[in-house]
This record gives structure tokens, sequence and C-alpha cells, in this order.
């Protein structure tokens, strides 16, 4: 069966940059820019020429993309011609492929918002669009506000569209500007326009704030609409646009869209998908979101016993797709809501081979839902539940033994100006029985521990020389007076291997050294060091 293409428009350079806390540089746009051609996007949109500098200079470097490279402008200002308005011309110089420019729609805004009348507002369009097209750029028009202008007035947004495809514009894209329109709407909608706008050259670009976005997007593609306008990971304006990390597998892999239509992702490029979104976050600086649908670290984790036991058995019975399709990968974890099954696997996985039948599991998994019970999450320190699990079969040599510690906190005033915090810890440890003391300060106690406990570990030194802890975070489990704090520290050495230990007690100092003291044994193990 012949299928429909559908061209994916990517304006995470655009809206995308219109999110709160996202702020990219120069460079930030070239690599993302690159990033969404690997993936397979028809258009990428790289801004408003013209608006600031970063995007006047992104779109004045050498061109590499394969994707069409968009200039983002609005269209001209009324009372003056196209070839007279600064703005407009400024996005028309600028090196580009297509041009998309933002046209109201909405007559309430048109009047409210712009203080022209309707009439001039269509001239506008007209106008815009055919400068563009005479500019010789594949032309496009995002009609602001589409569905709540045609609720309010269908005609003129009507209007707004015919002019837009009259003047010669490629795609007319219905905008959900404020995110406040439901699927069934949109489908209604987008139907009805794309019987008076004949010519499959509708696109969609939806908001997320009803958590609609996706949905809205894939209900006008089933009415008619080919492009679908969306971003890296959701990005955009307020709670951002359709996310493309969704869109991308749901158009890929459901039957309901991909016995019918097409995209320009292939199947080499959706398996690179969760990594291009983490990848992303990463370069926006911000902690990737682990419950994300298809591409998130939770998106495939399963908690339940039962659910375990039958994905072990066959994968299909608790997974929507197979999650190497979009690069992702299954975990089964443990917790006090798993069973053995969940054990076997996750043990598998830290590399111990253990015998189903074997009793010491048992215990094992008792052990795990007894700590889990005093606050323990082992679903987020692997490191520690492999060293339980191993000291529980009984390969975890005692490396060291940790006589004592203690840490003291002294601010005082500093003769300067101001006061000064100082933060010193002693550490005595025994190795081979030779007993060790350390001292170090530190920014903060659990900064002078870890130096001290790292200062010196006799012959093991050598083996945790490279190790340093990349994250902290601590939990306080119950209010009040009776709190258990729970910490997790994140450690990495030299090999590029990040692993994640947990402590938990009443005292956050003494949870974070039982955090720490966890980290250094994992190391010791990883590092093969020879047991005393
Ligand atoms: C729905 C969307 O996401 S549309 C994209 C929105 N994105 C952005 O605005 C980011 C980039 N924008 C900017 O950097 C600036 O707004 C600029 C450079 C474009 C314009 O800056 P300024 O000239 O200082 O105008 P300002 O930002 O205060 O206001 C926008 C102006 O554009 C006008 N305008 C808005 N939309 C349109 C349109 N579709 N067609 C014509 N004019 C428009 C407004 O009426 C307003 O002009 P006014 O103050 O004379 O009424
Ligand atoms: C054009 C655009 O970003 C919007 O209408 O939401």
């Amino acid at each position: 069966m012949n299928r429909e293409r559908l061209y994916l428009f990517d304006t995470t350079l655009r809206d995308g940059a219109q999110t709160a806390g996202v702020d990219f540089t120069l460079d930030d746009k070239i690599a993302v820019a690159q990033m969404l051609d690997r993936l397979g996007v028809d258009y990428v949109e790289g801004g408003y020429p013209g608006a600031n500098p970063t995007d006047t200079e992104f779109f004045a470097r050498p061109r590499t993309e394969k994707a069409t490279f968009t200039a983002f402008g609005m269209t001209k200002r009324a009372g003056r011609s196209a070839a007279n308005d600064p703005g407009l011309q400024g996005v028309l110089q600028a090196q580009a492929g297509a041009c998309c420019f933002v046209a109201k729609s909405w007559d309430f805004h048109v009047t409210n918002a712009l203080g022209v009348t309707l009439e001039e507002n269509l001239e506008s369009i007209r106008e815009t669009v055919a400068a563009s097209v005479a500019a010789g750029r594949e032309t496009m028009v995002d009609c602001e506000h589409f569905f709540d202008g045609y609720k309010a007035n269908p005609d003129y947004a009507l209007a707004c569209a015919r002019a837009a495809r009259d003047a010669g514009a490629r795609w007319v894209v219905l905008c959900d500007t404020n995110g406040g329109t439901t699927p069934e709407e949109v489908a209604d909608i987008v139907g009805r326009v794309a019987e008076v706008v004949p010519g499959k050259n509708l696109g969609v670009h939806a908001h997320d704030d009803m958590g609609l976005a996706v949905a809205n997007s894939l209900a006008a593609v089933k009415a008619g609409a080919r492009q679908i306008q969306g971003a890296l990971n959701g990005l955009g304006e307020r709670c951002g646009n359709a996310n493309l990390t969704t869109l991308i597998p749901t158009l890929k892999l459901k039957p309901d869209f991909s016995d019918r239509f097409e995209v320009g992702v292939s199947d080499e490029a959706l398996a690179g998908l969760s990594s291009l979104s983490r990848a992303f976050d990463e370069l926006i600086n911000r902690p990737s979101n682990r419950y994300a649908p298809y591409v998130g670290a939770n998106a495939f984790a399963t908690k339940a016993g039962i659910h375990a036991s039958a994905i072990l058995k066959d994968p299909r019975t608790y997974e929507h797709i197979a999650p190497d399709s979009v690069g992702n990968h299954r975990r089964l974890l443990v917790s006090d809501q798993g069973g053995k099954s969940n054990l076997l696997s996750e043990l598998a996985r830290v590399g111990v081979e253990v015998d189903k039948s074997d009793p010491r599991l048992d215990r094992l998994l008792a052990e795990v839902k007894a700590r889990e019970a005093q606050g323990y999450a082992y679903e987020g320190a692997e490191a520690s539940f492999a060293l339980l699990a191993k000291r529980a079969l009984g390969r975890v040599p005692d490396f060291f033994t940790v006589e004592s510690f203690r840490v003291m906190v002294s601010r005082r005033r500093d003769p300067l100006g101001g006061q000064i915090t100082v933060s010193e810890a002693v550490v005595k440890v025994t190795v081979d029985g030779e007993p060790l003391i350390t001292a170090a300060e530190g920014i903060g106690p659990v900064n002078a521990l870890d130096l001290a406990l790292r200062k010196d570990l006799g012959r093991y030194q050598p083996f945790i020389a490279q190790l340093r802890l990349t994250d902290y975070k601590v939990r306080i489990l119950n209010g009040g007076t009776d709190a258990i704090t729970r910490v997790l520290i994140e450690s990495t050495d030299g090999d590029g291997e990040v692993w994640t230990t947990v402590g938990v007690s009443p005292n956050v100092v003494d949870a974070s050294f039982e955090a720490l003291t966890d980290s250094l044994t994992y190391k010791l193990l990883k590092a093969n060091a020879p047991a005393p």
C-alpha cells in the first residue's frame, strides 16, 4: 500500500528558545541543528533572524544541513509595504530555504493585539507571502490562534488561511497557540479547513497547556494535516510544544499511523532517539525526564513482581513496543514491590549468576524488603544493590574496616570581615590489621569526610586514585524530629562508569558516610583489588 508522506517541522531552535530557563548559544544552536539533521526531520526552524544577534549570526554561517533550514518572522506591519518593513526584509535576506511567518487569524487578536483592521491583516498576509515567494523561499504561514479564531469567527479564520494559500504559501499551519483545544475540536476544525483549503498543504502546531499537544497533532494528521510542528523533548513556550520524541515513535511504530504514513526518520535514527533526547537535555543543562514516553529511563522500568515475572516469559506482556527500537532499555527493578523474578533479572544485570533455587535468594529478597521499609531505595542505587547482593553471597571481601569517624563544623569571625565556616573530619580505618588515621578539611562535613576517607587507604590507595563524587542528593523521608534521611551519592572514575550508592540514617552525616563507604568498596571490587 502506498503510504502518504508526513513532514516533520522542528521548532526547537525557535519556539523551543521561548522556553523559560532555556537560552541557546550560537554553538548550542549549531549542535542542535546537526542533531536534528541526523534524526531526519524535514525542516529545521533556526530562529528569528534580526530579532537577536545569536539568531542573526546563526543564519549567516555556512549551511551544511540536509533539512530545509527555515527562518521565522512575522507578517509585515500594516501601513508599510513589504519592501519598507525592515523586520520582514531581515527575514527575507537571511540564508534560508524556507520562511515561516506568524500571522494573526483570530479577529480578537487583530483588533486588540495588532490594533489594525481585519482587512489590513489579510493584506499583510498576502503581501508578506508574495514577497517571500518572490524571494525564492518555500513559504509557510503559522496561523496563530487558529482554533480559537475559528471558534470565534470561522469565516475570518478561514479567510486568513485562504489568503496565505492563494498568495502562494506551500504550507498553511494551524496553530493551537494557547494550547486550550481538545483533540475532538482539532479533528473537527482541521477537517472543515481541509474541505475549503484543499491541497494537502495544512500543518499543525500544538501547544501542551492541557498535556494534549501530541494527541492534538495526531488528531490533526488524521483529519488531513500533513506537516507536524514540534520540538525535541517538548520544549516551547509555557508548557511546551508537541514533543517530537513522543510523536516520531508513534508515527513510525503504531500501525494506526505507520500503515498510512511515512516520515523521513529512518529505523536507525529511531534507534538513536533515546540517546539523542538525553544528549539534548545534557546540552541545555537540565535533568532528563525519566518518565518521558518512549525515551525516559523509566519508560520500560518495571517494579511490580507480577509484571516482571511475565516480562521474563515474554516482554510483550507488559511492553507496548520493543525498547531497543527507540534505543531504550528494559529494567526490572528490585524493591519492596518485586519478587524473585525482579531480583534474578537485576542480579544478572549486575553480573551475579545465581540459581533460582538458591536459598540465599529468599534471604536476600527479605533483606531488600526490610531495608526498603527502613528507607533504602535500591532502584536508584544500583551499586549499593550489587554490594548487598554480593555480600549475601559472600563475595565482598572486607577491604577495610572503619573504626570511627568524627566531623566538626565551626564558624568563626573572619578578621577581614564576615564569617568563615570550616568543616574538619578525622577517619580511623584498619587495612590489613594496620590502623590508619587521616584528617581533612572540606567545604562541608560530607566533603571533609570524603576527602579524609580517600586520603589514605593503605595498599588500596592506587585503586581509588581516580574516584570522585559527581552528585549528592538528600531526601528527608519522614517529617518532624524522627526524620530519616536518605542520601544518594553518584561517583565516577577514569573509566567513565558512573555508579550510585545509598545510605540511610536519622543522621545526615551518618547516611552520607554509609553511601561514601559503599562507593569506595564498589570501586575496589570493580578494580579487582586483591582481598586482604
Ligand atoms: C505564538 C508565537 O510564539 S509567535 C513568536 C513569538 N516570538 C517572539 O516574539 C520572539 C522574538 N521576538 C522579538 O525578539 C521581538 O518581539 C521582535 C524583535 C520581533 C519585535 O520587537 P519590537 O519591535 O520591540 O516589538 P515588541 O516585541 O514589543 O512587540 C511585537 C510587535 O509586533 C506586532 N506583531 C505581533 N504579531 C504580528 C504579526 N503577526 N504581524 C505583524 N505584526 C505583529 C505587535 O503588534 C507589536 O507591535 P506594536 O508594539 O507596534 O503593537
Ligand atoms: C506560531 C506559534 O508559535 C504559535 O502560534 O504557537
